[in-house]
């Protein structure tokens, strides 16, 4: 799944005229068929009133489209043309004309005056700018998107919410569009993946509108979607004669006194994912929980109440290294010593991050293709503060690259970084937000690590994976507060089922 930018998704529909011999004017029936489609299925009610609100480019010109269409279709419709400019696109033009042929209802507004009247129960076509945007809405078009805003009514913004830009941060908060749902077409438009757009964009959609295959296989692009079908792609079926030990030896290292369930979590997690042996390297408090919750898991001990020694037997195809780790200053300097000269794959988490930010030159020191699975603050002690997601995303792009190292974001559509790309998972919900989920998440990777999968392949299917379970349990017994890193675990093989 490709994120496409803005000139990107304008020289796709290039493509596509030419390549289908259409107009640009039956394209944007198509893309706003599509939304006439969705509109309707979801909001069946022909009483209910629907605002259209109409910029002048082709947004504006989708919306003309989708007030035509549920005008032939009985459904009740005011089409407002919000007139911030003189121009007018073509496809605007001849879809007013064949508004205006069918006696509509549609006025214009020029300033406050002119403003609809929108009540509790009416819906808002939002169809005034879409990716199109230049700078800010200002005057009477902002003012109007604040009316909206402060409506009681549903919110429905065609391709893009208007007032946002699609390829930097807003600049003016109280000039956009706060959607419900937004209806985008072809491809997910990076700037809903961004955290700082939350109030902007809530439920979205990515319509089907037929753009020219070749040019969107061929695109070449920075930041991409890891779906379902993504993941299918490498994921791995096992032959009929492989044994454990065709699945790897994962160990996981890490634990202190109080955090020994950061590494039964991890540990159970990884097994659970498929590694053929897995193993714990934990300090010696921990020996009687570990043996006693997870008795397929082998434990080697270090110190008494947390590690210092990194001195393991086990020989792993896969190192998972930090959950509950600590930071004690032993423990520090065995791990610099451990992490210089490791020579197995590794996923690296919590404090093995916090580590390796507090001595900056370890950085320079992290082994080709190792997988840092940081969350934004463990983030911000690598790299610094950033002022907005688009600086965070180019921190993370230059980080990965520097140190040619997997970086695993975490967070509502974590992201993914290796070599000049992103990947933005589109799996999982807030249930995730979840003591443990993080140990759950290393333990995963560190399995498919250890299974074959690549640095890039084991952390796109992993997070995915990780992902996909918390959508399952939601979707059955549990809920947003409810699910546990314990739940994740237990509905592992429920996502793995759905690959084959
Ligand atoms: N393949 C597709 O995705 C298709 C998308 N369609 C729709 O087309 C828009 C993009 O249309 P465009 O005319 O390029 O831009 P907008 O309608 O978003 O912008 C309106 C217009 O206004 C000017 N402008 C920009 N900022 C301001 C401002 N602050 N104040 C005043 N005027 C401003 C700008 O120059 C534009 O001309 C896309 O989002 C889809 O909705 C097609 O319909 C089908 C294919
Ligand atoms: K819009």
């Amino acid at each position: 799944m490709k994120i496409l930018s803005a000139k990107q998704i304008y020289e796709a529909d290039r493509a596509t005229i030419k390549s289908q011999a259409i107009s640009s004017t039956e394209l944007m029936e198509r893309a706003a068929f599509a939304c006439y489609e969705w509109i309707i299925k979801r909001f069946p009610d022909r009483s209910r009133l629907f605002h259209v609100c109409c910029g002048m480019g082709n947004n504006g010109g989708d919306g003309l489209v989708v007030s035509r269409l549920l005008l032939e279709n009985g459904f009740r419709v005011h089409t407002h043309l919000i007139n911030f400019s003189e121009h007018r696109s073509d496809d605007f033009k001849v879809n007013l004309d064949r508004l205006i042929e069918m006696k509509a209802l549609v006025t214009e507004v020029s300033g406050v005056a002119d403003f609809p009247t929108i009540e509790h129960g009416d819906l808002v076509i939002d169809a005034i700018f879409g990716i199109g945007l230049k700078r800010s809405p200002s005057g009477f078009t902002k003012k109007l998107i604040q009316r909206i805003n402060n409506s009681k009514a549903g919110i429905i913004s065609l391709d893009f919410p208007s007032g946002l830009f699609s390829a930097s941060t807003v600049t003016d908060k109280e000039a956009v569009i706060r959607a419900n749902h937004t209806l985008t077409f072809q491809v997910p438009k990076l700037a809903f993946l961004l955290p700082d757009n939350q109030e902007y964009v809530k439920e979205w959609q990515v319509l089907d509108i037929g753009l020219d295959k070749d040019y969107l296989n061929s695109a070449d692009c920075l930041y991409h979607g890891s779906d379902l079908e993504l993941n299918k792609g490498f994921y791995k079926v096992r032959k009929k004669f492989s044994h454990k030990g065709s699945f790897g030896h994962s160990l996981l290292i890490g634990g202190s006194f109080g955090k020994i369930g950061a590494m039964v979590l991890a540990s159970r997690a990884a097994l659970k994912a498929g590694s053929g042996l897995v193993s714990t390297y934990i300090p010696k408090c921990g020996y009687t929980a570990m043996q006693s919750t997870n008795p397929e898991v082998m434990v080697e001990v270090d110190d008494e109440n947390y590690i210092q020694y990194f001195n393991f037997k086990t020989n792993p195809t896969a190192i998972g290294l930090g959950p509950g780790l600590g930071t004690h200053l032993k423990t520090k300097k065995g791990f610099v010593d451990f992490f210089s000269n490791c020579k197995a794959p590794m996923v690296i988490d919590a404090d093995g991050l916090n580590i390796i930010a507090e001595f900056s030159d370890l950085s320079e020191l992290i082994p080709e293709n190792t997988i840092l699975t940081p969350h934004p603050k463990e983030f911000e002690r690598l790299v610094g503060k950033w002022h907005d997601d688009y600086a965070k995303l180019d921190k993370l792009l230059a980080y990965s690259q520097q140190h040619n190292c997997v970086v695993v974001l975490k967070g509502a559509y974590t992201a993914i970084a290796h070599q000049g790309k992103v990947w933005f998972n589109m799996s999982g919900n807030p249930a995730l937000a979840t003591a443990g989920s993080g140990d759950v998440l290393t333990g995963i990777i560190t399995a498919l690590l250890s299974q074959g999968y690549t640095s890039l392949e084991a952390s796109l299917l992993g997070v995915y994976i990780h992902g996909r379970t918390a959508d399952l349990a939601v979707e059955e017994n549990e809920s947003i507060e409810s699910f546990s890193a314990t739940d994740a675990i237990d509905y592992l093989g429920r996502v793995y089922k759905e690959f084959v």
